[in-house]
């Protein structure tokens, strides 16, 4: 089977990310793909009101699932949806990470557990993602035609007791959107993924910003997909693109068996 992942280099325009990303899905469904991922924020990547001014007019309008699942209707393709803003209790927003089905339907929605408040020493200062953004509580996966799906995103990368619980529940497939920062990305993100991927022996989809997308905010990029056995299928460098592959899941059963991890976990 065939999959994808997108990569952007989202900036303040919604109406042109949203053009990027629905070329980027509809090459993806031409060359095959039966599910793809986007990355975090691919609709507004910027700082400050805008991101809150969006979650509630998607509160309101619902305009940007709409689109999502218009897209994954349109090419007949599961479609992980980044994230978007939508309003927490408190004020903040959750990102939200919706999955399509390749009907169209909305199989469930993952809100971004760990939140990046940190230093980088890239001379921007803090981040602190907890100042707009208010953390979900729970670890998600979802059946979908093509085997058991589960969305992390981005800083939850770090985090593997979080994706170890995510196995416990039958995870197949990991879907990893993010906009890691371009120091820390360079130097963890593939590591980090090949390990998940090798530790869980699960598909890795990884769907990165990679670009400039402010004077003061560049991405990494470095969009993969990863095989249950670490082996990278597909990888680009920075830019707005597609990487595409092909995934044998029945490779990745017969590993679990010969090579049963979950079942000799200890702790
Ligand atoms: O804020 C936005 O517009 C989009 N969201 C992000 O960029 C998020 C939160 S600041 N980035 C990360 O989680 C980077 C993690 C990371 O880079 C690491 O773990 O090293």
């Amino acid at each position: 089977m065939r999959v994808a992942a997108v990569q952007m280099v989202s900036g303040k325009d919604l109406a042109d990310n949203l053009d990027t990303a629905s070329a980027l899905i509809a090459d993806a469904a031409g060359q095959g793909a039966k599910l793809v991922v986007l990355p975090e924020n691919f609709a507004l990547f910027t700082g400050g009101t805008a991101i809150a001014e969006l979650a509630a007019a998607e509160a309101e309008n619902g305009r940007l699932r709409a689109t999502m699942a218009g897209w994954a209707r349109r090419h007949r393709i599961i479609v992980v949806g980044g994230t978007i803003p939508l309003p927490s209790e408190d004020g903040r927003v959750y990102a939200c990470s919706f999955v399509y089905s390749e009907e169209g339907k909305e199989l469930g929605c993952y809100r971004k557990v760990h939140l990046f408040d940190a230093q980088v020493g890239d001379g921007q200062g803090r981040y602190c993602e907890s100042d707009s953004y208010a953390p979900g509580n729970s670890v998600f996966t979802v059946p979908t035609s093509l085997g058991r799906l589960g969305v992390a995103v981005c800083y939850d990368m770090r985090f593997p007791e979080m994706i170890r619980l995510m196995l416990a529940e039958g995870m197949d497939i990991l879907a990893v959107p993010a906009a890691f920062t371009r120091k820390t990305g360079w130097a963890h993100w593939l590591p980090l993924l090949r390990a998940r991927a090798i530790e869980n022996q699960v598909l890795v989809i990884g769907a990165n910003q990679g670009g400039v997308h402010s004077p003061r905010r560049q991405t990494s990029g470095g969009s993969v997909i990863i095989d249950s056995w670490g082996t990278v299928l597909a990888e680009m460098p920075l830019g707005k693109g597609l990487v595409c592959a092909e995934a044998n899941m029945a490779e990745q059963a017969a590993l679990r068996q010969q090579m049963p991890v979950a079942e000799h976990r200890r702790f």
